[in-house]
């Protein structure tokens, strides 16, 4: 006898389980199956597809005739922080630049400030808030980034806070050590960098990748480079936030050192676009930034896409950069301002956002998969992208126990 079927279902979205991320046209395969069930035993899908006799549960979950699919999952976040950045919208309005306030010792280094003098708990407490949205919002799989310590002490305290989240919820996490992501002030990044590389010994306890922020002002490409060599030394697997702002090759340095993925990208060169295709690093596109830092350029993932190569989208949810935990928007904004098709956006945030995080067990519900699903209270998948800033997530189910479902007004 299975545990659980989830019946009902009006059509079930069902991107494909690959052993490498979705490229190029690729992208804009989904196979959406209508009138399905999901049957599940021991928080493992048995079955997904058209409806069937074939099985029995104990449990039934009804989809009520709304749309299902993997739970999403979210490759870039910096969810442990101390504080908020609000203060800086008003330096924003005035045309003060993202790279020009941290130059000032604002921006990350704020979040510095407040992170250090953040307790353990209190930093577990806050972002338990946010992964509490992630997962209301349809979320079971988040990358968490250190980077707000800029010191062993602190460095430490936010991976251990990012692997306490893991322990609290049902979800699977990915943990980002992201020492180099600024450089103290009074520091030169040279010799911080030297600190940062020195303290991936102990971040390997708990982190599972090695991530720095190579940006003018901050890392350089070789500053950059001499990280990764080292920490790829030590077993990391590497990530970069790459060509956020200015086009320092970024993402060739990523494709140099087999990064899992390359982030960011909006000054990403073409060279650097053409060597996407023929390499195994997912390029993680963040729109909400671009939106945040209200920029007229957008990521150019049409000609990532185009030219073969395999996108993911994250939130990058972080306080200073892109203040949003809701991915559902950030699949609104691929839509509007990438120019991505809701097929393109599905798989982006599914099957190859867990490659970017080496989950490659999540994101999808073949036979064997974690039973992570979320009920959408949409008509149809292009209907997610095309209404935003609001929350679509019905049922939430986590390894075949419903964790989620929304409220009804109480009147
Ligand atoms: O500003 C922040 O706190 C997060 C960020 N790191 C690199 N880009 C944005
Ligand atoms: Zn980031």
């Amino acid at each position: 006898m299975n545990d659980v079927m989830i019946k009902n279902i009006k059509s079930l979205i069902l991107p494909k389980k690959s052993d490498k991320p979705l490229k190029g046209k690729e992208m804009d395969e989904l196979k959406i199956v209508d009138d399905a069930v999901i049957v599940v035993k021991d928080g493992k899908v048995v079955y997904a597809g058209e409806k069937t006799d074939e099985y029995e549960a104990s449990e039934v979950i009804d989809a009520e005739g709304k749309i299902a699919s993997p739970a999403l999952v979210e490759p870039h976040t910096h969810v442990v922080h101390g504080g908020s950045r609000e203060h800086e919208m008003s330096l924003k309005r005035q045309g003060v630049d993202y790279l020009k306030i941290l130059e000032q010792g604002g921006g990350i280094l704020n979040t510095v400030e407040q992170t250090r003098k953040a307790a353990f708990d209190e930093l577990l407490e806050k972002a338990s808030v946010n992964i509490t949205r992630m997962i209301q919002h349809g979320v079971l799989t988040v990358e968490s980034k250190s980077g707000y310590g800029l010191d062993k002490e602190n460095e430490l305290k936010q991976l251990k806070v990012s692997k306490a989240l893991e322990e609290k919820f049902p979800i699977t996490m990915r943990h980002t050590y992201l020492g180099p992501h600024a450089i103290p002030k009074g520091r030169e990044a040279g010799e911080f960098m030297e600190e940062m590389i020195e303290l991936l010994d102990d971040a390997k306890e708990y982190a599972d990748f090695a991530d720095v922020f190579t940006e003018t002002g901050v890392f350089s490409v070789e500053e950059s480079r001499k990280y990764m060599e080292a920490a790829r030394e030590k077993g990391f697997r590497v990530k970069i936030h790459a060509d956020e702002i200015d086009p320092l090759g970024g993402l060739e340095l990523a494709i140099e050192q087999k990064a899992v993925s390359a982030d960011h990208l909006v000054a990403a060169s073409e060279e650097g676009k053409k060597q996407l295709a023929d390499s195994d690093t997912v390029a993680v596109l963040l729109p909400g930034t671009t939106f945040y830092l209200g920029k007229n350029e957008f990521a150019d993932a049409r000609g990532m896409i185009e030219g073969g190569g395999a996108v993911s989208l994250a939130t990058d949810y972080n306080p200073g950069s892109c203040v949003t935990d809701n991915l559902q928007m950030i699949m609104a904004i691929a839509a509007l301002k990438l120019k991505m098709t809701p097929n393109e956006i599905w798989n982006a945030v599914t099957v190859n956002a867990a490659h970017a995080i080496d989950a490659a067990d999540r994101g999808t519900l073949e036979a064997g998969d974690d039973a992570n699903i979320v009920i959408w209270d949409a008509p149809n998948h292009e209907y997610i992208p095309y209404h935003y800033g609001v929350n679509h997530a019905y049922k939430v189910i986590a390894d075949g126990k419903l964790l989620y479902e929304r409220p009804g007004l109480k009147f």
